[in-house]
C-alpha cells in the first residue's frame, strides 16, 4: 500500500511531524521531550494490538499533537481509529502564504538524465498547496512541517520526475530537495522539472515573500541572466529582509583536546581490510603507500593523527592519499565505515602546510584554498569536525556552514578566517552569492557522497558551483569524489567536474555492501512490521539501532509508537527543525535513546559509535540506497547487524539486486528471496553468479584496471578488463 492511501487516511485530523511529548508523570520523558525510557511494558500494556492502541490513544500527546494509530501501511485496511487531541495546539497552522502560482517549467538542460519515475509530491503537493493562507487540505507531514515553520512558505523542489532516489525519501530534503527539480537557470522565474515542459504548481509559490520555492528547511539558490549563480540571499532563507528567519544557532562543539580526538576503537576486522582487493584505473598512478610514514607528512599531522588513534591506513588511504599528494583528481569508491574522509582530508591539509595558506581573519570575502560539500547537514558538519581534529594545532582553519541555521552565524564564522570551507550546496551557493566566500583560490573542491552530489538532486548545484565566477576550471583545481556507491551513469556525469586523466580507485566492489555487516532478509508484510520491530528492538535491548523508513510521516510515526512502546525513541528526518536533528542526534549519539528512527537523510556517512544495528522497515527504493544504510553499522572494521523487512508486495524490484549484494558479501541468501529474484527477472537471472569482482569499475572504457591486494606491492592477475577505444570522456 502506497504512503498516498495513509496520506489520504489522515486528512483529518492532521499528524504532527513532531514525535510527540507525552504525559510527564506516566513516562520519563527525554529532554526534548521525544524520548522514553525504555523500560518492559507490561504484559497488559502489550497484549494485544488493540490493548496497544488504546494505550497509544490515551498516552497523552499531551500538545494536542496526534497521530493516527496505524502506520502508513495499515491505512485503509484498518478501520480508522484517528486519535483524539486534535492538531494545531501550540503548532500552528499559519499563514503559510501559499499562493496558486504556477511555475513553467525550465529547460533542465540536458544535462542530467530525465526519468520517468514521478516525485512523490506531484500529487501531494497539488494537494497541499493551493490554498492561501490557512491550512493545507493535502495534510501530509510535509506540509505540517512547513506549518510548524511558521508560514515559510516552501517549495520542496519535486524531483522533477527524474529521480533516481526514492520518491518518497526525505533524503534529498536536505539541502537539495527543493532544488531537486533540475534546475539550472533561473530560480526565481522558471523551474524546472521533469523538463518535459509541464508545468505544474509550486507549493509555496511566491506567496512566502521568500522569493521562491525554497524548502521547508532550506536556503534557496536562485537567481537569473547573469546572476543565475548567485543565490537569492535577500529572498532566502538566509536573507536577511524577507520571510521568517532562521534563528538557530548551532552550540560550538567542545574546544578541549580530549573531546577533539574523541574517537572510537577500530574493530576486530580492521586488519581484514589488508585482504581487499584494490582496483586502480587511469593513466600513470603513483604507487599505494602501505604506512603513515610513507605519506611523509608534517610533524603535526603526524601527532594528530596518532592523538586520532590511527595506526594503520585502510586501503582507500593507502591508494588515495599518493595520488591526491601527486595533485591527480581522483575518484573512490570504499566500502561504507572504511576511511574516505582522512582519506581526502590529509593529503589536502599536508599540501596546504606545505603551500602555505592565503586566507586572513576578518576579511569581508574569504578565500577558501579547499572547499568540501557532503549532502546533508548532519554529514557536513561531521566532516568538519574531522578537518578541526586533523589541522589542529595547524594555522588552517576549518569552517562548517549549512542550512537550518542562522545565516549570519555561517557568515561570523567565515570571516574570522576559512582555509577549509565544509558545506552543504545550498548555504554554500548563499554566501558565494553575499560575497562572502570567494572561489578564486579554491585548489582542492571535494565531493563526499559525490554520486549523490552528481544526481539530479544535487547536480544542478554543483553544476552552478564549478560555473561561479571566480572557481577555478577543472584544469586547475583538484577534484575529489568519494563514495561508497558509484553508479555508471553518475560516474559519466562526473567527466564534467574531474580532468580527463583522473584516477579511479576501486576498493572490493564497487557499491558492494560492508561484508562486517550480518545482513539478515525477512520476509515481513506491512501489516506485521510494527509487531516485528518491537518484537526486535525488545531482544536487542538496549543496544544502540537505526531503523530506516522511508517517508517523513512515517519516521514520526515509527518513533511515536515505539515511544509508546516504552522504547527510548527519538527521529531524524528533513521535516524537523535542525535544533531538533541535532538533538535527535546528540540523544542517539549519547545513548540517552538507543533507536533512532530515521529516513534516507541519515542514510549516507554519518559514524556513530556503537552503532550495533540497522533495521530497514521499510526497505529503500535502490540497492545503493540500501548499501548506504546497512553501513551506518559494521564501521571501521567493527562488526554489525542488518535487518530488512522485505515486503512482498512493494519490494519486488528488489529482490535481484539484493541477492547480488547478499552474495557478493558473502552473506546467507534467503532461498525465498532468490526465487522472488528468479521470477521477476526469468530464468536468465543468476543471484548467485559473482561475476567480474568489480563488476562496475570505471566507466571509462579505454583504460584497464591494474588490480592488487591493497598491501601495495602485490599485484594480482586478474584479467585486464576489454579495452575500448571510446572513452566517455
Ligand atoms: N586509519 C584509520 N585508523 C583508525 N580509524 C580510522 C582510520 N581511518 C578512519 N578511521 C575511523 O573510521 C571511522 C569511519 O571513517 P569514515 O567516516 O571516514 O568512513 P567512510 O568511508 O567515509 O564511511 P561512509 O561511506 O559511511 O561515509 C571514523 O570513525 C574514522 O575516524
Amino acid at each position: 500500500m502506497g504512503d498516498e492511501d495513509w496520506e489520504a487516511e489522515i486528512i483529518k485530523p492532521h499528524i504532527s511531524s513532531y514525535v510527540p511529548v507525552f504525559e510527564k508523570d506516566r513516562y520519563s520523558s527525554g529532554a526534548n521531550g521525544d524520548t522514553f525510557n525504555r523500560t518492559p511494558a507490561s504484559s497488559s500494556e502489550m497484549g494485544d494490538g488493540s490493548s496497544r492502541r488504546d494505550h497509544f490513544m490515551r498516552s497523552g500527546f499531551a500538545s494536542g499533537r496526534s497521530l493516527g494509530n496505524r502506520d502508513p501501511g495499515e491505512s485503509n485496511k484498518r478501520e480508522n481509529t484517528s486519535t483524539v487531541g486534535g492538531f494545531g495546539v501550540g503548532k500552528s497552522f499559519g499563514n503559510r502564504g501559499f499562493s496558486n502560482n504556477k511555475f513553467e517549467e525550465g529547460d533542465s538542460s540536458g544535462f542530467w538524465r530525465e526519468s520517468s519515475i514521478d516525485c512523490e509530491d506531484n500529487q501531494t503537493r497539488n494537494r497541499g498547496f493551493s490554498k492561501r493562507g490557512g491550512y493545507q487540505d493535502g495534510n501530509d507531514s510535509e506540509a505540517l512541517g512547513s506549518s510548524r515553520r511558521g508560514g515559510r512558505g516552501s517549495f520542496r523542489g519535486c524531483r522533477g520526475g527524474f529521480g533516481r532516489g526514492s520518491p518518497n525519501s526525505d533524503y534529498e530534503q536536505d539541502e537539495g530537495t527543493q532544488r531537486s527539480g533540475g534546475i539550472f537557470g533561473s530560480r526565481r522565474s522558471a523551474l524546472s522539472g521533469a523538463g518535459n515542459g509541464d508545468t505544474f504548481q509550486s507549493r509555496s509559490g511566491g506567496g512566502s515573500g521568500r522569493g521562491g520555492y525554497k524548502g521547508l528547511n532550506e536556503e534557496v539558490i536562485t537567481g537569473s541572466g547573469k546572476n543565475s549563480w548567485k543565490s537569492e540571499a535577500e529572498g532566502g532563507e538566509s536573507g536577511d529582509t524577507q520571510g521568517p528567519k532562521v534563528t538557530y544557532i548551532p552550540p560550538p562543539p567542545p574546544e578541549d583536546e580530549d573531546s577533539i580526538f574523541a574517537h572510537y576503537q577500530t574493530g576486530i576486522n580492521f586488519d581484514k581490510y589488508d585482504t581487499i582487493l584494490v582496483e586502480v584505473s587511469g593513466h600513470d598512478p603513483p604507487p599505494a603507500i602501505l604506512t603513515f610514514e610513507e605519506a611523509n607528512l608534517c610533524q603535526t599531522l603526524n601527532n594528530n593523527i596518532a592523538k586520532a588513534g590511527y595506526t594503520k591506513l585502510t586501503p582507500v588511504q593507502k591508494y588515495s592519499i599518493p595520488i591526491i599528494q601527486g595533485g591527480r583528481d581522483l575518484m573512490a569508491c570504499a566500502q561504507t565505515g572504511s576511511g574516505k574522509t582522512a582519506a581526502f582530508l590529509l593529503p589536502i591539509l599536508a599540501h596546504m602546510m606545505r603551500d602555505g595558506i592565503t586566507a586572513s581573519r576578518f576579511k569581508e570575502l574569504q578565500e577558501p584554498e579547499c572547499i568540501i560539500v557532503a549532502p546533508t547537514r548532519e554529514l557536513i558538519n561531521q566532516i568538519y569536525l574531522e578537518a578541526r581534529k586533523f589541522s589542529f594545532g595547524t594555522c588552517v582553519r576549518a569552517v562548517v556552514i549549512y542550512g537550518g541555521t542562522q545565516l549570519g552565524h555561517s557568515i561570523r564564522q567565515i570571516v574570522q578566517g576559512c582555509n577549509i570551507l565544509c558545506a552543504t550546496p545550498g548555504r554554500l551557493m548563499d554566501v558565494i552569492g553575499k560575497e562572502k566566500i570567494g572561489l578564486r583560490q579554491v585548489k582542492y573542491l571535494v565531493l563526499d557522497e559525490a554520486d549523490r552530489m552528481l544526481d539530479m538532486g544535487f547536480g544542478p548545484e554543483m553544476k552552478k558551483l564549478i560555473s561561479c565566477p571566480g572557481m577555478p576550471s577543472k584544469e586547475q583545481r583538484q577534484t575529489l569524489m568519494f563514495s561508497a556507491t558509484f553508479p555508471e551513469e553518475i560516474q559519466r556525469l562526473a567527466g564534467e567536474f574531474l580532468k580527463s586523466n583522473y584516477l579511479f580507485v576501486a576498493v572490493g566492489q564497487v557499491g558492494g555492501a560492508c561484508r562486517d555487516v550480518q545482513q539478515t532478509i525477512l520476509q515481513v508484510g506491512q501489516y506485521s512490521k510494527r509487531e516485528k520491530l518491537v518484537e526486535i528492538l525488545r531482544n536487542i535491548g538496549d543496544e544502540r539501532t537505526m531503523v530506516f523508513v522511508e517517508t517523513k510521516k512515517k519516521a514520526d510515526f515509527i518513533a511515536t509508537f515505539l515511544c509508546q512502546e516504552k522504547i527510548s525513541t527519538t527521529s531524524i528526518h528533513g521535516d524537523r527543525e535542525q535544533r531538533e536533528r541535532e538533538q535527535a542526534l546528540g540523544d542517539f549519539r549519547c545513548g540517552k535513546c538507543p533507536v533512532l528512527v530515521a529516513t534516507s537523510v541519515a542514510a549516507r556517512g554519518l559514524d556513530i559509535e556503537n552503532v550495533q544495528h540497522v533495521i530497514n522497515f521499510d526497505l529503500p527504493s535502490t540497492i545503493d540506497e540500501y548499501v548506504h544504510r546497512i553501513g551506518r553499522t559494521g564501521r571501521c572494521g567493527n562488526t554489525g547487524r542488518a535487518i530488512s523487512f522485505f515486503d512482498l508486495e512493494s519490494d519486488s524490484q528488489l529482490a535481484q539486486p539484493l541477492v547480488k549484494v547478499l552474495s557478493d558479501a558473502q552473506q546467507d541468501v534467503p532461498a525465498w528471496l532468490e526465487e522472488i529474484a528468479f521470477s521477476t527477472y526469468g530464468p536468465g537471472f543468476s543471484g548467485n553468479a559473482r561475476g567480474n569482482v568489480f563488476a562496475s569499475v570505471d566507466t571509462r572504457k579505454n583504460y584497464h584496471g591494474k588490480s592488487s591486494l591493497n598491501t601495495a606491492g602485490f599485484s594480482s592477475t586478474q584479467a585486464p578488463n576489454p579495452v575500448d577505444d571510446e572513452s566517455w570522456d
